[in-house]
């Protein structure tokens, strides 16, 4: 059977990242035996100057009928001054909400050869491992705002967060289905302390979790977490957590690993997935190939494991990804003197020839 994926580069180092991704994908596919179609759409900044908006309906329908989306990223400096529903981050909650995606799982894996990068001490953070799973069609993200063009002076704003109990449960499972095949430890993150949504997600959590006596659940309040993850990472398995606050806590995390530039996402829901790098368009450092293209290679991993079922072609994109930064490999965001600098171009090829 031939799959099909819809690549969207979108902006800034998107483009850049999601070429080097796809030369990874064809290297671990061909290998593997694995037929894929690609079809390329727009989204973001780079679909609003083409189509007058940031997520082209042509885009949503080839996601839809496809088998997994290859994301890079959108948004950038140059879209910032737009009415806010043309706003090129629009179209990734658009896409996240046509697909039903309300799963986003984020691998925080601080590989062997990179704990020495951590800002952190590297005996806290070698050999941390921790998945958040993050709430991604809900919350404060989707609720009812007041908004106005900051052109138009608005002397008012809000945001509003919305939780059911529905969606807390099925977010819930997920955390603790995956975590049976990790360390059977679930922690829950969560503002109970202020936040209504808190509480019942709180609440909820503990009666879902009831039906997984294997997997152990705590919880601790955001800003805690926030501390801990940072002090005592090796003390996290599975992170479930909302919306606004596993975006923010994914971040974070990222400095475990050593860069943003190296963290991949699968936002999956009961169709097609989603695969992105978690960073943005870096518009810092656009257009210079420079860019770290791991997270997105890691998420074409995810891609060929999750929506395409070719376990052992994932496989081989993981170990080639951990044996070029083990012999040494660097793209400029983790180089130190004494390793081997590379473009983002050279990276992803080094990688290809590893697998
Ligand atoms: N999924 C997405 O499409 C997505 C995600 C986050 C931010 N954004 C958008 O991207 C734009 C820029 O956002 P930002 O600057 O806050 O966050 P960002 O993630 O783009 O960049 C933050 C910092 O990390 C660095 N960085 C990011 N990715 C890197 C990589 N692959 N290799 C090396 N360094 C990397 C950047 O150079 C920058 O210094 C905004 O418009 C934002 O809304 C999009
Ligand atoms: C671009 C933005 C809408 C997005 C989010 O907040 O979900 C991004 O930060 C992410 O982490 O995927
Ligand atoms: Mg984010």
């Amino acid at each position: 059977m031939t799959y099909r994926v819809v690549v969207i580069p979108g902006d800034g180092i998107g483009p850049e990242v999601v070429a080097a991704a796809l030369g990874v994908l064809r290297k671990a596919a061909a290998k593997g035996g694995v037929n894929i179609e690609y079809e390329h759409c727009l989204a973001g900044g780079a679909a609003l100057d083409q189509c007058g908006e940031p997520l082209p309906a042509a885009t949503v329908a080839a996601a839809k009928a496809a088998d997994a989306v290859l994301l890079g990223a959108v948004g950038g400096p140059k879209w910032d001054g737009v009415a806010p529903h043309l706003r090129a981050e629009k179209a990734i909650l658009g896409l996240r909400k046509a697909l039903g995606l309300y799963a986003n799982l984020r691998p925080v894996r601080v590989w062997d050869a990179l704990a020495p990068h951590s800002p952190l001490k590297a005996e806290a953070v070698a050999g941390a491992d921790i998945l958040i799973v993050r709430e991604l069609s809900g919350g404060i993200y989707y609720g009812a705002r007041k908004e106005a063009h900051v052109a138009d002076a608005p002397d008012e704003a809000w945001d509003t967060e919305i939780y059911t109990a529905p969606e807390i449960e099925r977010i819930v499972r997920v955390a603790c289905r995956a975590a049976r095949l990790r360390r059977k430890r679930v922690t829950s993150v969560d503002k109970a302390n202020v936040l209504a949504t808190s509480r019942l997600w709180r609440t909820v959590a503990e009666r879902t979790a009831a039906a997984f006596p294997d997997v152990r659940l705590d919880h601790l309040y955001v800003d805690n977490c926030a501390m801990q993850l940072v002090l005592a990472p090796k003390n996290f398995d599975v992170i479930v957590t909302g919306n606004l606050f596993g975006d923010i806590l994914s971040d974070e995390a990222a400095v475990l690993a050593g860069s943003i530039g190296l963290l991949p996402s699968a936002s999956l829901g009961d169709g097609p997935g989603l695969y992105e790098p978690i960073h943005g368009s870096a518009p810092d450092i656009a257009g210079q190939g420079v860019a770290n293209p791991i997270g997105c290679i890691l998420s074409a991993a995810m891609l060929l494991r999750h929506s395409l079922d070719a376990k052992a072609a994932a496989d081989a994109i993981e170990q080639a990804v951990e044996a070029v930064l083990a012999e040494g490999y660097r793209t400029a965001d983790l180089y130190r003197p004494g390793l081997t600098r590379l473009s983002t171009e050279e990276m992803a090829r080094r990688i290809e020839e590893e697998i």
